[in-house]
């Protein structure tokens, strides 16, 4: 199994600044300033456990090429590339829209690097150089819409390179798996109405975006039906997450047979993260990528390409992270001293009220054609 893997250090240079991704620091309001929990450390201390660990020596390193702003423009409106370009050319940088997804100076260069890293590994697996691969990308991407750059968002990463797969290289049907634990809105808005794109978004409910990710999301028009959300109770552990796996995005795979399966990966659905309250576990990554990969190899090759989302823990995203590559590469595992902790929160066995949300969603897998 050749597994590739992406990562440049200029991913750890975007400059998310001290506002903590929540609001600037305001003394009067009591709000000191933070470091953004959108920062260099979470990508940078999972990158050098994959060195430590001896799990890069197993990898094929990809060196990720710029997108172009024909290939940005693919997904994006040239009035918010030129705001970005422009804005990135300014000595203190600027902000992808919300307030929230701020950027220094070269911020456009870095963003452009993280799209054109996701579009250079989904190039590997498509012409066979890996079998699969994981493009440690920074900035994220999934929540990033056409006009505009929000939740820590600038570019739609995958939307990108998904759109350049089937522009550039002629593939046909995609499917775009997203975990993080945020609605993967940017990337189901792009292919809303596409029926050749199916998203698939396994998120904590209502979380972010605001009201956004509702399980009657299902798509419009063409692409109806190939939109799926499974909005999960907060609190879901690793059975809640593999039972959503085995009841909506494996049988939505097997009936939608993609040319290629890509991945949101975010590993702010761990038991550790700040920004949200469910319980997965790097056991339970470990699994969901084992899953994805057996239905992979069903359908489609086992072609997989994977992209860095979100993921907040400095102290647990690479060991999630590092199961991933671990699984996808075929490699034992190293190690997760932290796994012992939170394996043993009660709750981790399936729960009735998230059985019943995935099950209603598992209803709506037979639309697929
Ligand atoms: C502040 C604020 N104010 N309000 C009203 C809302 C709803 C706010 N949340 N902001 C957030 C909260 C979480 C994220 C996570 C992004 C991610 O990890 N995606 O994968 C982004 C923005
Ligand atoms: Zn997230």
């Amino acid at each position: 199994m050749t597994t590739g893997y992406l990562y440049h250090e200029l991913f750890g240079w975007h400059d998310t600044g001290t506002n903590a991704g929540l609001a600037p620091s305001d003394p009067a309001a009591g709000l000191q300033p933070f470091v953004h929990f959108e920062n260099a450390e979470t990508k940078r201390r999972l990158h050098e456990l994959i060195v430590v660990s001896g799990l890069i020596d197993k990898l094929e390193r990809i060196r990720p090429v710029s997108a172009t702003e024909e290939q940005i423009l693919r997904v994006h409106t040239p009035e918010y590339l030129e705001r970005i370009k422009t804005e990135s050319a300014l000595p203190k940088g600027g902000d992808a829209g919300d307030g929230l997804s701020p950027f220094g100076r070269g911020g456009y260069e870095i963003a452009a690097l993280a799209a054109g890293g996701v579009i250079t590994a989904v190039e590997a697996v498509l012409n066979g150089t890996v079998d699969n691969a994981y493009a440690l990308v920074r900035p994220p991407g999934h929540h990033a819409v056409a006009s505009s750059g929000m939740g820590f968002c600038i570019f739609g990463n995958l939307a990108i390179a998904a759109k350049h797969a089937r522009e550039a290289l002629g593939v046909g049907r995609i499917a775009i798996l997203d975990w993080d634990v945020h609605h993967g809105n940017g990337t189901q808005s792009v292919f809303y109405d596409d029926p050749d794109v199916l998203t698939v978004s396994l998120h904590q409910d209502n979380v972010f975006p605001p009201n956004s990710g509702a399980a009657l999301e299902r798509g419009e028009g063409e692409g109806s039906g190939y939109a799926l959300n499974v909005p999960l109770p907060p609190g879901t552990g690793d059975q809640g997450y593999l039972y959503a796996m085995d009841s909506v995005v494996v049988p939505a795979l097997r009936r939608f047979r993609p040319e290629i399966i890509l991945v949101a990966s975010g590993f702010d659905a761990s038991a550790m993260d700040p920004l949200s309250r469910q319980m997965v576990t790097s056991t339970g990554y470990r699994e969901m990528t084992r899953r994805l990969m057996d239905v992979a190899d069903e359908v489609c090759g086992g072609r997989i390409a994977v992209s860095h989302e979100g993921g907040y823990s400095p102290v647990y995203v690479p060991f999630c992270g590092l199961a991933v590559m671990e699984t996808l590469s075929g490699q034992p595992a190293f190690g997760d001293p932290v796994l012992p902790i939170v394996s043993g929160f009660a709750g981790h066995d399936l729960q009735a009220h998230q059985k019943q949300v995935i099950d209603e969603v598992a209803g709506f897998v037979a639309d697929i054609a």
